[in-house]
């Protein structure tokens, strides 16, 4: 299997191009072998690029446990990457299907290539049976959950894929590695969560880590970093418009009033090719 190597800062996945490559078996069980940084070729899980009757071409998204996610915003960023120096559809302006809808991405290339990436991330789904956690509230904002003897206090954003924003004095490993795959399990989430851990530096700046459903924490969340920005907003914490640092670098967010959309800016690396042989027990 042909594959391409891509990450938005550090948040990596394997991607295969669908347009010419035919999988050779179920994309839920390609994901797991893949994503093994020991026994595959490495990456937060896998994503295709396949082709779209509504749009340019659409993306599939599978977590490292094999899991199909709704969304991915750093993977929206790379699939345009790819989409545009690939020359599958040249233009700066790409329409994308994926389980949140056909999302618009706008280009900025230079030489040909794709540099920065921004994505029209779509309105945010605020009610809290649609996300869908526990409460049925809209939104749910400072809500009380108990986990592991702990008492937390989230906001809940969907941005396509649940989300679980909790804003701390410091995320600390002990918050986003041990609370983190409780809170992603627990009953207040049906559909499991993303869980987000924030620090606020300033109205218009905050630090974020991690623990994403099905792959763990990564060095960054697009659709996450996406929730966090709404999140701020609707708890009074942040202005409209933030710089977001996430472990693995920085994106720009602006929740906009006019259209109620979620814009997201950032970068998008291919890092390398290879051919991936699937183990015997696969075919
Ligand atoms: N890293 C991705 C999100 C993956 C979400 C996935 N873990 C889920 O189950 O929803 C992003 O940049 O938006």
């Amino acid at each position: 299997m042909r594959f391409t190597k891509m990450h938005g800062i550090g948040n990596d996945y394997v991607y295969v191009n669908c347009f010419a490559e035919e999988l050779p078996a179920p994309p839920e069980k390609i994901a797991p072998l893949v994503s093994d940084r020991h026994f595959g070729i490495g990456g937060d899980g896998l994503i295709l690029i396949t082709p779209s009757e509504v749009a340019d071409a659409r993306m599939r998204m599978f977590n490292a446990d094999g899991s199909e996610s709704e969304m991915c915003g750093n993977g929206l960023r790379c699939v345009a990457k790819y989409v545009y120096d690939h020359d599958i559809a040249k233009k700066e302006t790409l329409a994308l299907e994926t389980g949140a809808g056909v999302l618009t991405v706008q280009i900025d290339a230079a030489n040909g290539l794709a540099e920065q990436v921004r994505v029209n991330m779509g309105q945010p789904i605020l009610d809290g049976k649609k996300i869908p956690t526990s409460f049925d509230t809209n939104p749910v904002v400072n809500q009380k959950i108990e986990i592991g003897g702990r008492t937390f206090e989230v906001n809940c954003v969907s941005m396509g894929n649940p989300h679980c924003v909790i804003f701390v004095e410091e995320a600390t490993d002990e918050l986003v590695l041990k609370f983190g795959p409780q809170i992603e399990r627990s009953s207040y989430f049906p559909a499991r969560v993303n869980v987000e851990f924030v620090e606020v530096i300033s109205p218009t700046e905050v630090r974020q880590r991690t623990w994403e459903r099905g792959s763990g924490e990564t060095l960054a969340c697009g659709t996450g970093a996406s929730a966090v920005c709404v999140a701020g907003v609707l708890t009074g914490r942040t202005e409209r418009k933030i710089l977001n640092h996430l472990l693995g670098g920085d994106l720009h967010l602006e929740w906009n009033e006019a259209d109620n959309c979620v814009y997201k800016t950032g970068g998008a690396t291919e890092v390398f090719t290879g051919e991936w042989t699937p183990p015997a027990s696969l075919t």
